[in-house]
């Protein structure tokens, strides 16, 4: 089937009384023009603007997925026709995924700390999130190993309970900030395979890899169909247009759309025609320009914070240099949980930033870590408010901040 290509067998002259769609003529939005930074500006056409306020498919606007499925074959030199899904943000994919697979008490594999959104939607399934140890390259196989020791490879043929699920954050992870090496996810996919894991590739962070040369996705190496990948436009075109796109095994993806089906419908098809009209003026390369710059803004960022950390931290507090991404993941040796240094302290000091907890399986356990994003914040005000947040008010040690 071609790319994207959307089976509709009724011919053009068919009337549908079938379908219980508004009258578009009836909507008062007839056209749109979006200036650009570029200073461009983007036509929304009469007839592009009926379909953006019209109900879509629930897989998405066939035109926007087929510019996704030719630009995700780009990306990851598929050799295959992707079944791609638009998501309202990759966390709509996310959800529904999880709520696909888990039952409550289920094993899940995932390196900790991770994104609390992920971890929200896993709390109400109590999951026996087996957490799974990383270093600056991002996950450590031999972690995963160590996990999956208590079982066989043939026990995943069985319905013993064991782990399903490996969760990933591949890229600038949220909030570390590391990025898996090739070689350490050529291994991971291994133990998938031996495991018959399902990898759950959440990979927002993709084109902020701070390396020349991207790493190449789980998606692109997955030859057993068992990499579901989440892409998100959030962190290079628009956060609040709520864009995401899923790619996945037809089986499996099956069950989404029927999700999608009885939950939301489809994403907004406004904001898909949006996005759709810049990459159609853009094209691949102007996006793939468009996400270098992109890039090259957060890598400037986090220099900037990374200066501003050796400045004033140094001696106080300890972290990875981040390798991709908008978080940076610092240690306060001492501090038992900077919750309270963030609350006491850092607020009065004008500065916020977020306590380690609220990153692990287990919340309620203190962190002596906090996660400083550096996207927003300009140079002065991250070197400002660097130490403040961190340094003791006065000759004290650390310790006695909290
Ligand atoms: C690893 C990973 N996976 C998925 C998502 C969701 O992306 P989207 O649905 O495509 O936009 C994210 C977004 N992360 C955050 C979002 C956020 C939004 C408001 C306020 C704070 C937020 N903080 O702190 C975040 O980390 C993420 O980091």
């Amino acid at each position: 089937m071609e790319c994207g290509a959307i089976q509709i067998n009724a011919p053009p002259s068919l009337i549908s009384l079938a379908v219980g769609m508004p009258n578009p003529d009836m909507f008062p939005f007839e056209e749109a023009t979006v200036k650009l930074r570029n200073g461009k500006s983007l036509q929304i056409s009469a007839k592009q603007m009926k379909t953006g306020l019209q109900y879509a498919p629930s897989p998405g606007v066939p035109a926007f997925r087929k510019v996704l499925c030719d630009m995700q074959k780009k990306i990851h030199n598929l050799t295959y026709e992707p079944e791609i899904f638009v998501t309202t943000g990759s966390q709509d994919g996310l959800s529904k995924t999880f709520e696909m697979c888990m039952n409550v008490n289920d094993y899940v594999l995932m390196e900790e700390p991770s994104y609390p959104g992920a971890l929200g939607i896993l709390k109400p399934y109590h999951p026996r999130v087996l957490a799974l140890e990383g270093d600056r390259d991002g996950i450590k196989p031999e972690s995963l190993r160590r996990a999956l020791s208590l079982w066989k490879p043939s026990d995943a043929q069985t319905d013993a309970d064991m782990p399903k699920i490996l969760y990933v954050i591949p890229n600038g992870g949220n909030p570390t900030g590391t990025s898996l090496t090739y070689e350490r996810k050529q291994e991971i996919y291994q133990i998938a395979s031996d495991y018959d894991l399902l990898i759950i590739e959440d990979d927002p962070y993709y084109f902020l890899q701070f390396a020349e040369k991207p790493s190449p996705s789980f998606l692109s190496m997955d030859v057993d169909g068992r990499v579901m990948r989440f892409d998100s436009f959030s962190k290079v075109l628009s956060a609040g247009l709520r864009v995401g796109f899923m790619t996945g095994p037809k089986p499996l993806m099956q069950r989404i759309e029927y999700h999608i089906q009885v939950s939301l419908l489809h994403t907004s098809a406004l904001a898909q025609i949006l996005i759709l009209e810049l990459l159609k003026d853009i094209g691949h390369a102007g996006f793939m320009d468009h996400v270098t710059n992109v890039r090259n803004f957060y890598m400037s960022q986090k220099e900037k914070m990374i200066a501003a950390a050796t400045k004033h931290l140094k001696g106080l507090a300890e972290w990875n240099e981040p390798t991709g991404g908008m978080f940076v993941w610092i240690n306060v040796p001492g501090v038992k949980d900077t919750s309270k240094m963030i609350s006491e302290r850092a607020l009065k000091k004008e500065v916020l930033l977020a306590p380690g907890n609220a990153f692990l399986a287990d919340s309620t356990r203190p962190s002596s870590y906090v996660r400083a994003s550096y996207s927003l914040a300009s140079e002065v005000e991250l070197d400002k408010h660097c130490g403040s947040a961190v340094k003791p008010c006065d000759h004290r040690s650390i310790t006695s901040v909290c």
